[in-house]
């Protein structure tokens, strides 16, 4: 068996550079293509390899798609990740349900296609949302519209997405036919991650069928967390067809922003250059005198849509980074009670 090498893995100078001497020699770079609670799993020159975390490394703290160094020499039991090495890149979005903290969704990935099809799914507050955690990642945005087959008139969807997006790629397709492999062979090729983003029933496992050339359905791993719940924290990496490689990560339908302020600017930089040119600083572009923004809406320059929704997601932006905040402040708390009380407790066993 014939595995691939580092550079068709997506190694590159960028990374090489941040090993010393000493590491060079001691440790191998190896890629992450699981995650599960206590361990991962890694592709590397020798092929996979199950790998445990070192004290004072959580899996919470390490994506799919991650290079690490690991070590297979110190511990005859087990081979360990011995460090992270940076990312040119990183997809985060807050985890599910009431719990605040930041969940890593991939690494190191290229490219995203923000999955869109042509009918009712389609949703521009969806897409702005998504470009933004995109934009915030360091990631490459692409439109993938699925579904082109079925759709009689893709004009006002593909002038919506120059309207929301000008400088975006949009790329119309059927998911099922091969010939979709060669409309994104771009960002396909040899030493190129994607990851594919759009809610349910957009065609995603549809498209990562056609681009891997397998039928992937997407198989979630669930793991027990520390509670007892189940969670899907595995994300799957496959090869594509045209020798790259595909993050794919679980439908994400609301996909929860929080500390992404700067892509949501990048994606609204004309609804912001605009509130620039406000009177006062903390105009609501509600009623005030002098807003520009307003002024640009009654001039027909700027869609009062537009605007709502770039409004709504700041909000949301900011409500969540601010529970991440309070949610670490109170981590910190817990942490030092819990130290309190060992502290406390008396010893019967060590
Ligand atoms: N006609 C047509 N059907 C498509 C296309 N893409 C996907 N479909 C169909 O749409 C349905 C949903 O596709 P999936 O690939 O399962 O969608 P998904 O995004 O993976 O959905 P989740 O797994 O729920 O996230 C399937 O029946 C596909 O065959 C397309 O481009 N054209
Ligand atoms: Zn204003």
């Amino acid at each position: 068996m014939t595995y691939p090498n580092l550079k068709e893995l997506g190694w590159n100078a960028e990374f090489l550079r941040q090993l010393d001497i000493d590491e060079i020699g001691r440790l191998t770079p190896v890629r992450l293509t699981s995650v599960h609670r206590d361990r991962v799993e890694a592709l590397g020159e020798d092929g996979p390899r199950t790998l445990l975390l070192p004290p004072g490394l959580t899996t919470g703290e390490v994506a799919v798609g991650d290079w690490v160094l690991a070590d297979t020499a110190s511990d005859p039991e087990a081979d360990r990740i011995d460090r992270v090495l940076d990312r040119k890149s990183l997809l985060h979005r807050r985890a599910a349900g009431t719990d605040v903290r930041d969940q890593l969704i991939a690494a190191n990935v290229d490219t995203l296609f923000i999955t869109s099809s042509f009918n009712e799914d389609f949703n521009p507050a969806r897409l702005e949302r998504f470009l933004a955690l995109a934009l915030a990642a360091g990631v490459q945005p692409v439109f993938v519209m699925t579904k082109a087959d079925l759709c009689d008139d893709l004009d006002p969807y593909l002038d919506a997405l120059r309207d929301l997006a000008p400088s975006v790629p949009v790329v119309a397709l059927d998911a099922r036919d091969s010939d979709a492999a060669a409309q994104l062979a771009d960002w396909c090729g040899p030493v190129q991650t994607v990851a594919l983003l759009g809610s349910s029933g957009v065609g995603k496992s549809t498209l990562a069928a056609t681009l891997t050339g397998d039928d992937i359905v997407t198989q979630d791993i669930r793991d027990d967390d520390a509670k007892g719940r189940h969670t899907t924290t595995a994300r799957s990496f496959h090869r594509l067809k045209d020798g790259g490689w595909l993050i794919d990560t679980p439908g994400m339908r609301a996909v929860r922003l929080a500390g992404v302020e700067e892509g949501i600017d990048a994606v609204f930089a004309d609804v912001a250059e605009l509130a620039a040119g406000c009177r006062f600083t903390d105009c609501q572009h509600d009623t005030e005198p002098g807003c520009a923004v307003q002024a640009a809406i009654e001039a027909g320059d700027l869609d009062p849509d537009r605007l709502a929704r770039w409004q709504k997601l700041k909000l949301e932006e900011a409500r969540h980074s601010e529970s991440l905040a309070q949610a670490n402040a109170r981590g910190k708390r817990f942490g030092k009670i819990v130290k309190e009380i060992k502290r406390a407790k008396p010893r019967y066993r060590e």
